[in-house]
């Protein structure tokens, strides 16, 4: 396993982050992705979190129909019934001690809103990194979900190219790079950013973000729409025609979002659980802007050509 030698303590939430500084990228190589073992493999986090209990006992994954793994009610649903909920395994929402922390001056306009998400995310996944890196990738079950992101879907190389997207993520990943710290800089490669981006921008969903008024009081809440990734949740696949729908939300500093999912018509025992990519909390199950989903996300809409069956 791996060792810290040196572990350095952020001063940022409460002092619970740290960040392998002086030992660089060798104290994170049970997480390097030149040791093999960030992309691609399944995690003993996985396992974990599929587990029993996982799903809230009312669906579990399964290869779809659509390719890839999807969602499969495991009984049958009513209108309405929860099926399960879940803390991100990663979300944007970063105080600005922690963007602080990780970002060099200045920040880009939005980063500390929170209306550039990716900053906050990418600070948030810097800490993990290293916290688990420190943890000797023996992290407590709170933050074990974090090593999860290794399972989430990434599309596969395109003939003879890379995957889709990729090269835009790249040239991301490697502007966050630059703009980090350099103790930051040295626990993650912009390699490492380039895949988070990847994950996030076709795995993330939604999340509402409620903050309290700051010290000057001049505005008693902001709302403002973070992102989230979530283990289970990013099984679910897309409909436009969905037969359940989130809703997810940041609550209390320092703890990650949660997000519930509902079953919004009668699901037979069996049949795929689909949440819309597009307008995820819409109860009605009605569709968004479709003809939107299939670039952004690159998938196929399973209602094309079958146009009808999208209102
Ligand atoms: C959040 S993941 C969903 C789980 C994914 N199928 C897996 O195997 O991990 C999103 C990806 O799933 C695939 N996907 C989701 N909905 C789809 C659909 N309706 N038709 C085809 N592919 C879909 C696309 O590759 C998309 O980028």
């Amino acid at each position: 396993m791996p060792t810290c030698g040196r572990v350095r303590t952020l001063c940022c939430g409460g002092g619970q982050a740290v960040l392998c500084a002086a030992a660089g990228a060798s104290c994170l190589a049970g997480t390097h992705p030149r040791s093999g073992s960030w992309r691609g493999s399944s995690s003993a986090c996985s396992q974990q979190l599929r587990s029993s209990g996982a799903f809230g006992g009312s669906c579990v994954p399964g290869p779809s129909r659509l390719g890839g793994r999807g969602l499969f009610a495991v009984r049958q649903l009513s209108p309405g019934q929860r099926l399960f909920s879940e803390q991100a395994v990663l979300d944007s929402v970063a105080s600005d001690e922690v963007l602080r922390a990780v970002f060099s001056e200045p920040l880009p306009p939005g980063a500390v809103s929170g209306s550039e998400p990716i900053w906050g995310l990418a600070a948030n996944f810097v800490l993990a990194l290293s916290a688990s890196a420190a943890a000797g990738d023996q992290v407590p079950s709170e933050s074990c979900s974090f090593g999860a992101l290794r399972d989430f879907h990434r599309p596969p190389q395109e003939h003879g190219g890379e995957a889709p997207g990729l090269a835009l993520c790249r040239a991301h990943g490697q502007h966050l790079h630059d703009a980090m710290l350099p103790a930051a800089r040295a626990a993650v490669t912009a390699e490492v950013l380039a895949d988070l981006l990847h994950v996030t921008r076709l795995n993330a969903h939604n999340v509402r973000v409620v903050r309290q008024a700051d010290s000057t009081g001049e505005s008693a809440q902001t709302r403002e729409m973070g992102l989230g990734l979530f283990f289970q949740l990013h099984l679910a696949n897309h409909s436009c025609v969905p037969n359940a729908y989130f809703s997810a939300r940041h609550g209390a500093e320092g703890h990650m979002s949660v997000m519930t999912l509902f079953a919004i018509r009668p699901v037979a025992e069996g049949e795929e659980v689909h949440i819309s990519y597009i307008g995820a909390q819409d109860r009605t199950g009605r569709a968004g802007a479709r003809p939107a989903i299939a670039p952004g996300f690159s998938l196929l809409c399973p209602c094309v050509p079958a146009f009808s069956c999208c209102p």
